[in-house]
C-alpha cells in the first residue's frame, strides 16, 4: 500500500505546486510511486463571500478527506492555516514539513510598503487577522475584501481595485512570484496566523504504515511551533476565522510563542497580545505553552471580543 500513493489535492495552482512539492519528496525519500487525484472542493467554488460566513476552513477540506475515506486516496496536503484545529475522527497528520517564510507579504504596484501609502488608501485582504492589524498601525486605510486565488488577487490588485494586498509570502514564493513582494512585514507588525506557512500531510488515522512511513518527513521546530500556534486558537475556542495571530519560534531547545487577538467589529477596541516562552521538547509541552498564552489573552478580557 505504501509503494502506489495517491494523493488529493485542491486544484489551485497553489495547491496543485504542493501536492507536486510533496510527490517529489516522496519519490526521492522512499523511491514511492506517487499520482495525483485533482478535485474541486466547495471553498473553491464560493468566491463572492467571505469565508468565514459561510462554513470557515473545512470548506478546502472535506472533500479531500472523503476522497482518503473512500480509498480513492492515501494523502492529502494542505496549508497548515487552512486546516481546521481539530481533525474530524478518524483524521490525523502524519507529517508537517519544514515551514517556508511564515510573514506577510506587502504587495503594491505604487507603493513600497504600508509606511508609504498614502491616508485613506484602498488595500486589499479579506482575513479579519490580517484587518485588526492592520487597522492597529494605520486606522485611516479603507480595508476591502478580496477573496479568490493567489493569481485572482494579483489580477485584482493589477486593475487596479487596490492600491496595495496583503498576501502571505509562503504562497507567492511557491509560486514563483516572490518579485510581487514589495516588501514583507516584520512580525511584530502583522503576526502570522497559527500554521502559515507550513504543509500538513493528513492521513486515515487507521493507516499505520503510511503514518510512520510520512512521520519521518515530519521537521521538529516547525512542528513544535505549529501544535503551540494551533493551541492557542484551540484553547480560545472561537471560530477558525476569528482575528487571531499565533507564531511560534524554536531555536532548539526554547519556543517562543505570540498571540495577538483583535475585535472583530468594534475598531477602537485594542489588540489583546500574549507573549510566552519555555523550554519545550515535545508536542504536549507546545499544546501547553499554546494554552498559557490563551489564558493570558483571557485574562484580558478575549471572551468580550470572542462572543463577538
Ligand atoms: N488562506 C489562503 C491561503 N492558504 C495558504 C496560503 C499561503 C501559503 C501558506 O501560508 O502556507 C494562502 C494565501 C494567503 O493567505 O495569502
Amino acid at each position: 500500500m505504501t509503494d502506489r500513493i495517491i494523493i488529493a489535492t485542491r486544484e489551485s495552482r497553489l495547491a496543485m505546486w504542493q501536492a507536486e512539492h510533496v510527490r517529489d519528496l516522496l519519490m526521492q525519500r522512499f523511491g514511492a510511486q506517487v499520482d495525483l487525484l485533482g478535485m474541486t472542493t466547495r471553498g473553491d467554488q464560493i468566491l463572492d463571500r467571505t469565508l468565514s460566513k459561510v462554513g470557515g476552513k473545512g470548506l478546502f477540506v472535506k472533500e479531500l478527506e472523503t476522497a482518503l475515506e473512500e480509498g480513492r486516496a492515501n494523502l492529502a496536503v494542505h496549508s497548515l492555516k487552512d486546516v481546521p484545529m481539530d481533525l474530524p475522527e478518524g483524521f490525523e497528520l502524519a507529517a508537517v514539513l519544514e515551514r517556508e517564510d511564515p510573514r506577510d507579504a506587502f504587495v503594491s504596484n505604487q507603493f513600497a510598503s504600508l509606511a508609504d501609502l498614502p491616508q485613506g488608501a484602498r488595500v486589499g485582504t479579506s482575513s479579519l487577522r490580517r484587518v485588526v492589524q492592520l487597522r492597529s498601525v494605520r486606522p485611516d486605510l479603507r480595508v476591502e475584501p478580496l477573496r479568490g486565488n493567489l493569481d485572482t488577487r494579483l489580477r485584482k490588485l493589477d486593475e487596479g481595485q487596490h492600491d496595495a494586498i496583503v498576501l502571505a509570502a509562503a504562497g507567492l514564493k511557491r509560486l514563483g512570484l516572490a518579485s510581487r513582494i514589495r516588501s514583507l512585514f516584520e512580525t511584530d507588525q502583522m503576526l502570522p496566523c497559527a500554521g502559515q506557512g507550513a504543509l500538513g500531510l493528513e492521513v486515515c488515522a487507521d493507516a499505520a504504515p503510511l503514518l510512520a512511513m510520512l512521520g519521518t518527513l515530519t521537521h521538529r521546530g516547525t512542528s513544535l511551533s505549529v501544535q503551540a500556534e494551533r493551541a492557542v486558537s484551540r484553547a480560545l475556542g472561537g471560530s477558525c476565522s476569528m482575528p487571531l495571530a499565533a507564531f511560534a519560534q524554536w531555536d532548539g531547545g526554547t519556543l517562543v510563542l505570540r498571540a495577538a487577538l483583535g475585535h472583530p467589529e468594534r475598531t477602537d477596541s485594542p489588540l489583546l497580545r500574549a507573549s510566552v516562552k519555555a523550554p519545550v521538547a515535545d508536542a504536549a509541552a507546545a499544546r501547553a505553552l499554546g494554552e498559557q498564552a490563551a489564558a493570558s489573552l483571557r485574562d484580558q478580557g478575549a471572551s468580550a471580543y470572542l462572543a463577538a
